[in-house]
């Protein structure tokens, strides 16, 4: 057992993942922006904002977001904010990160670095000890103790992964060592599922939708073709398990968010709504890494195109059946 554990982030998925986690260490140490989100989880072991319904193990303490954070019994620290947020919180804490494993869940790519999220943290701490999560996992029912599979992308070092397997044993795991190729499973995965939902919003039919899901899952791994060290990511929960749950569910903001452009019932301001669409600030990312891989990806340039307002959902759709292999 770990005797503690820091998560930065006190949203739905840092909460998640301390929910769970907390049943495998001494203390959980929840880092959160909002004094009533500390307050409510100290006080009445509830995070009213994200679960309200849910009670907390109550070894789960939170502490208020700062530079300075108080992490020294923490053996392990899990990154669960944004991902436009890690560079900075990373570079802000990196002292106090120091000589910490660290594990990172968000789904995101830098731009125009288009570097991954471990990327910009090895970039900011230094340290050698790193991992990413990444799999088929709605934080509520993380939350609420459902079964989920997740990869994680960690270095070959036994030690190491016999922490993460100890830490995250309430998960089905599968491993990786191309921490890119996993972490990007994530990141793509959120632009089909955007795209998954425009091409809904104007296609309503089983076949029709199925149809589109394996032209996205064919881009995605020609993509992961040529960029993946992994020759098995494919049958990995961070690839077709979570492309699958996040293009299909209506639980997912990234589907949401295409439906509701689809139909025209959000334009581009949606970024303000406050709402973490991981897919809309990757996907322009992806366009480029795929140029610069040479591989077309005619559906995340339709996605781009259309959350760019250069295109209407319909023509495009239109235009990608056309061209379809
Ligand atoms: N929600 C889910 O089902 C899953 C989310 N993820 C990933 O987890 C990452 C986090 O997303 P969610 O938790 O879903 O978003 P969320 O919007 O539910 O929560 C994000 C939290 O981060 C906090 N935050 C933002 N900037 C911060 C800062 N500088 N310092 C401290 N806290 C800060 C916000 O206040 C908010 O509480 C994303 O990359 C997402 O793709 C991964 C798997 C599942
Ligand atoms: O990554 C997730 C599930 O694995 C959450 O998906 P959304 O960000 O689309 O809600």
């Amino acid at each position: 057992m770990i005797p503690a554990v820091g998560v930065i982030g006190a949203g739905s998925m840092g909460t998640a993942i301390a929910q769970s986690i907390s049943r495998r260490a001494g203390e959980v140490i929840v880092f959160g922006r909002r004094q009533e989100v500390v307050d409510s989880i100290n006080t009445d072991n509830y995070n009213k904002r994200y679960f309200p319904g849910l009670r907390l193990n109550p070894n789960i303490r939170a502490r208020l977001m700062s530079d300075r954070l108080d992490i020294a019994d923490c053996a392990a620290v899990i990154i669960a904010v944004p991902s436009s947020e890690v560079r900075a919180i990373v570079n802000a804490t990196h002292d106090e990160l120091t000589g910490k494993i660290l594990i990172t869940v968000a789904k995101g790519l830098e731009y125009p670095s288009l570097k991954t999220m471990s990327e910009i943290i090895r970039e900011e701490t230094g340290n050698p000890d790193l991992a990413c999560f990444s799999g088929p996992t709605f934080a509520d029912e993380i939350a609420y103790g459902h079964i989920a599979g997740a990869t994680i992308g960690v270095d070959d070092d036994p030690l190491l992964r016999t922490t993460m397997s100890d830490m995250f044993s309430e998960f089905i795991l599968d491993f990786s060592d191309d921490l890119r190729a996993v972490e990007l499973c994530g990141v793509l995965k959120n632009v089909y599922a955007i795209g998954t939902g425009m091409w809904d919003s104007v296609y309503g039919n089983h076949n029709e939708h199925y149809t589109f899901l394996n032209m996205c899952y064919k881009e995605m791994c020609t993509f992961l073709k040529a960029i993946s060290l992994d020759e098995d990511i494919f049958t990995k929960f961070c690839c077709f398990g979570d492309f699958s749950l996040t293009a299909n569910v209506d639980k997912s903001r990234n589907r949401t968010l295409g439906l509701m452009v689809g139909k025209k019932i959000v334009k581009t301001p949606y970024l303000e709504s406050g709402v973490t669409f991981e897919g809309s600030r990757s996907v322009k990312g992806i366009v480029e890494l795929a140029k610069n891989h040479n591989i077309g990806m005619p559906i995340a340039r339709f996605v781009y195109d259309v959350l760019s307002g250069n295109n209407n959902v319909r023509e495009s759709v239109d235009t990608l059946i056309r061209k379809a292999p």
